[in-house]
């Protein structure tokens, strides 16, 4: 498979050798204009990176990946799809904003499909079937260290470098703790989608100084029966209010798209 990625981050960065291991290659990165020489110089040579979406698209890679952020997201992703590149994507919670969840529908409704992965979180296979049965209420929980939290509106909520003991700083739905949290409540977007909505599924976000990892936890109540899954998950060194499951999740929905047996 030839990968085109939109941005190269730490989440791309992990995801490259990844794919590679299993045969893929990058074909193509689509990057800010300022960022251009430092990916390039990451990058085997000859791959093209630009910040042209033409010059990407023209590249024809069999998937696109976004591995951006929200505003990479809804800058490239409706274009690549319209495209007709199937696309992949990381920033799960630009979804929470209705006009971006509405304008990838209708690029995807004709164009490439656009495909969810569960990132760092556990449990989404059973979540999205347990959907079809009939779901009463969908709760998740996040606990990772401050420094995962630098940088976020969490230091306006609390002080980041004083707690002594987990810390509440948020409580409520999936749509108010993606917008709030782009960094870091992607896979509460993910929840949303294959659950109850982003109305629906409840969150509370919690800072916690002696957390080993980034803690997912992910509760589910339905006709299915009751659905408790927690995954501690390693952070990226480049990065850590990112998992290394989110760049293994996504190698998993790539190498999917183009396998005979999907598993
Ligand atoms: N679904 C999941 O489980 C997770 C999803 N994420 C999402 O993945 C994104 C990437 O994560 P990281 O790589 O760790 O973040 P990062 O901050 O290390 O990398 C983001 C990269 O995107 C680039 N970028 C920003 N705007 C762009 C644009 N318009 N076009 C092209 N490139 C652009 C930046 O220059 C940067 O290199 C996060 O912002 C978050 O939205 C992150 C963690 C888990
Ligand atoms: O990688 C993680 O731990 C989850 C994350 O940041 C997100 O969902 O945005």
């Amino acid at each position: 498979m030839r990968i085109g990625l939109i941005g190269y981050g730490a989440m791309a960065a992990a995801l490259r050798p990844l794919l590679e291991a299993e045969g893929a290659a990058v074909a193509a990165v689509l990057a800010r204009p300022g960022s251009i020489d430092r990916i390039a110089a990451a990058l085997p040579a000859g791959t093209l990176v630009t910040a042209d979406p033409a010059a990407f698209a023209a590249a024809a890679p069999d998937v696109a990946v976004e591995c951006a952020g929200h505003a990479g997201l809804r800058q490239h992703g409706p274009a690549c799809l319209a495209a007709g590149l199937d696309l992949v994507i990381a920033s799960v919670g630009a979804l929470a904003d209705p006009a971006t969840e509405a304008d990838l529908r209708a690029a995807a409704r004709t164009g490439g499909r656009l495909v969810i992965p569960a990132g760092a979180l556990a449990g989404l296979d059973a979540l999205a079937a347990a959907r079809h049965g009939g779901l009463e209420s969908v709760r998740y929980v996040s606990r990772k260290a401050p420094r995962a939290w630098r940088g976020t509106a969490a230091q306006d909520l609390i002080d980041l470098d004083s707690i002594v003991e987990p810390t509440i700083f948020f409580e409520g739905n999936a749509r108010e703790a993606a917008l709030a949290f782009p960094q870091n409540a992607n896979v509460v977007a993910a929840a949303a989608l294959a659950g109850i909505g982003f109305t629906r599924t409840e969150v509370t976000l919690m800072a916690d100084p002696d957390a080993a990892g980034n803690r997912h936890l992910l509760e589910a109540k339905g006709a299915f029966g009751d659905l408790s899954v927690a995954v501690l998950a390693r952070p990226l060194a480049a990065n850590p209010k990112t998992s290394y499951l989110a760049p293994l999740s996504l190698a998993r929905a790539i190498l999917n798209l183009g396998a005979r047996v999907v598993v």
